[in-house]
């Protein structure tokens, strides 16, 4: 695991930056795609100035989502919409570049549909790998849409599970599960804010595995915490 100390967001952007700079052209080299997985939050804000910092070729980039309110396009809640209005109107991706969910379709059918378009990217009969899955944490230790303490968190059968009982709202929800987000080939953590530093504590130095964050442990890839010095108020 490596924890990369920002002085500020503007250094959490700069790194975020380089590191997809990096993953992304080994992917493309490798395989001609690169596949990354992101949240909302905050972490959809620092992922959009890392991508508007690039200024590079992205049609090679496919973006999915870690999770997904089933909500309408043009709520401020759904994360898709989110980065139409921005990153999309920048022309920055094309439309088809996202896997997004139908929101038209109840939680658990938006799911089993997601998983069908997942299908043709990734490997059947395995568990999918994402180049990148890029993660927030909530003040709670969630990750996804994986809440302490919600069965969710022990799935194993499905590459995305639907949420009607989100704890945070909205409730109904899409989410990617535990063995995809540790089978990612990178794991990529953004966390800002003096807030986040009991949390991050528990998560990082306590290692309280009863917290969604702190069972991201990938089987062979790479875990990146990018951190502003706040965060890490509570580590010595
Ligand atoms: O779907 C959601 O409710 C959010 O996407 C959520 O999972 C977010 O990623 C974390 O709460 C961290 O968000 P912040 O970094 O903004 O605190």
């Amino acid at each position: 695991m490596s924890i990369i100390v920002a002085n500020g967001t503007a250094e959490v952007e700069s790194n975020l930056k380089n590191i997809l700079e990096d993953v992304s052209k080994v992917s493309i080299e490798e395989k001609n795609i690169f596949k990354i997985g992101i949240s909302g939050g905050s972490a959809l804000k620092y992922f959009t100035n890392a991508v508007l910092a690039m200024r590079k070729d992205f049609s090679k980039w496919k973006i999915f989502f870690c999770d997904e309110r089933v909500v309408p396009e043009d709520s401020e809640d759904s994360t898709y919409g989110t980065v139409k209005r921005g990153l999309l109107m920048k022309n920055i991706f094309k439309d088809e570049q996202f896997i997004k969910i139908k929101p038209d379709l109840n939680a658990s059918e938006a799911a089993k549909e997601y998983i069908q378009q997942m299908e043709q990217y990734f490997k059947k009969g395995a568990v999918p790998e994402f180049d990148v899955l890029l993660l927030g944490m909530g003040p709670d230790g969630h990750i996804c849409s994986l809440f302490p303490g919600h069965k969710l968190l022990d799935e194993t059968s499905v590459w995305v599970a639907p949420i009607e009982d989100s704890p945070k709202p909205p409730p109904c929800r899409i989410t990617l599960t535990l063995p995809v987000v540790n089978n990612a080939r990178n794991c990529i953590f953004v966390a800002t804010g003096e807030d986040k530093a009991d949390i991050a504590k528990k998560v990082l130095i306590d290692k309280d595995e009863q917290l969604p964050a702190a069972r991201v442990q990938p089987n062979s890839g790479n875990l990146y915490w990018i951190v502003e010095k706040a965060v890490t108020k509570y580590f010595d």
